[in-house]
């Protein structure tokens, strides 16, 4: 396939509600949307995850701006692109960068998959038709609020619940949650808070009977999480850590991590996170898809990954109406009773808005061959 036409887009859409981390508050969301266009006017679109500010990663939609415009798109506007999976190898010269990679590579697998009329899902081998997700909430030190937020979702009956901790929010919060909640799914995600001296206080939370812990400890280790895993009853699961098939090898040779959280732009794209996915399932490694709080497009990317079969702990792929008044897709991401049905359209197989995205763009650019 021929990539005609390249247009980037610069979206900003305030979320509902502020979602706070171990390392910050989101609330105002600026993204960029990539759409990759073929001969017959086809639409291929991907969703860059970085956020505006490197917290979480060291990329930032900036960043991606850069490497998206500068390098990225003059890639795929000469280059004859056979299958989606070559996007990965075109790219691999350029280090790092991950996201943005991601974003592109995104865009021409949901392009690739219109031009065969199948859904994403069944262009990367996935055969569930509906998904189990769960749900992660953010920080909040009013505990009582705290409480009925867990409570509204177990009602809506999301699969699990995942809660953010941070060093003097964790075993307190944990043990409440666990009293009210006696048979909920739960986990706990530390984005990196703690450190290897604070084993004493992790093995606390052995008793509240988590799915998992995720990334507990700093955001480049495998050592010190394969020490801290050796030491705690509850698995390990790694998120931030883990940004290729060889750093997932690496981490289940040393013993890190018993999960693996997958995002998709972490790990460069698809093609490498239905890799991670194939190697995870070989070693008998549960799988999880993560989110970054994505509109439509990135969340459509999610469900479709989702859909392989070593997908087999619920994910953070919420419906939209958690994150956005609206979002740009339609019909948009909902959930009933913990599941999301995988839609059958060709494609990412939601409608990009037009009229909603042109609502939110603060500013694009377009490029053609
Ligand atoms: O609802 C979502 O999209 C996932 C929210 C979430 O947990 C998260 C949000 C922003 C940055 C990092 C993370 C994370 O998974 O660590
Ligand atoms: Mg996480």
């Amino acid at each position: 396939m021929k990539i005609k036409e390249v247009n980037i887009w610069k979206m900003k859409m305030m979320m509902k509600q502020p979602f706070t981390t171990s390392f910050g508050t989101f609330q105002e969301k600026e993204f960029l949307l990539v759409e990759v266009k073929d001969e017959q006017g086809n639409s291929g679109w991907g969703e860059s995850v970085a956020f505006h500010s490197p917290w979480y990663s060291e990329e930032t939609m900036e960043t991606n701006l850069h490497i998206i415009r500068d390098f990225l798109v003059p890639i795929v506007l000469e280059t004859d692109i056979g299958h989606p999976e070559e996007v990965h190898e075109l790219f691999a010269h350029l280090r790092k960068n991950n996201m943005a990679k991601s974003t592109v590579e995104g865009a021409v697998w949901d392009l690739y998959a219109k031009r065969n009329n199948m859904p994403l899902a069944e262009a990367l081998g996935g055969k569930q038709e509906k998904i189990e997700v769960g749900i992660s909430i953010g920080i909040n030190e009013n505990m009582e609020e705290l409480v009925e937020t867990v409570r509204g979702f177990v009602e809506q009956g999301y699969k699990r619940i995942k809660v953010k901790i941070k060093p003097g929010f964790d075993v307190n919060v944990m043990r409440e949650l666990r009293n009210q909640f006696p048979d909920v799914p739960m986990m706990a995600d530390a984005n990196s808070a703690y450190r290897l001296k604070d084993v004493e206080l992790l093995k606390e939370l052995d008793e509240f009977n988590l799915t998992m812990i995720e990334q507990p400890l700093a955001s480049d280790d495998i050592i010190d999480h394969a020490k801290l895993q050796a030491q705690l009853k509850t698995p390990v699961c790694l998120d931030e850590s883990i940004h290729s098939l060889e750093d997932t090898r690496k981490a289940v040779e040393l013993g890190s991590t018993k999960i693996i959280n997958i995002k998709i732009g972490r790990v460069g794209g698809l093609t490498e996170a239905k890799r991670i996915h194939d190697y995870c399932m070989e070693q008998n490694i549960p799988v999880w898809c993560g989110g970054m709080l994505e509109s439509g497009v990135g969340r459509a990317h999610n469900v479709a990954l989702t859909t392989l079969p070593n997908f087999v702990l619920p994910g953070d792929t919420a419906g939209s109406s958690r994150y956005w008044e609206e979002d740009i897709i339609t019909p948009e991401v909902t959930v009933e009773d913990g599941y999301i049905t995988v839609p059958k359209a060709s494609g990412i197989g939601y409608e990009v808005n037009r009229e909603t995205l042109e609502k939110y763009t603060v500013d694009t650019w377009q490029y053609s061959r």
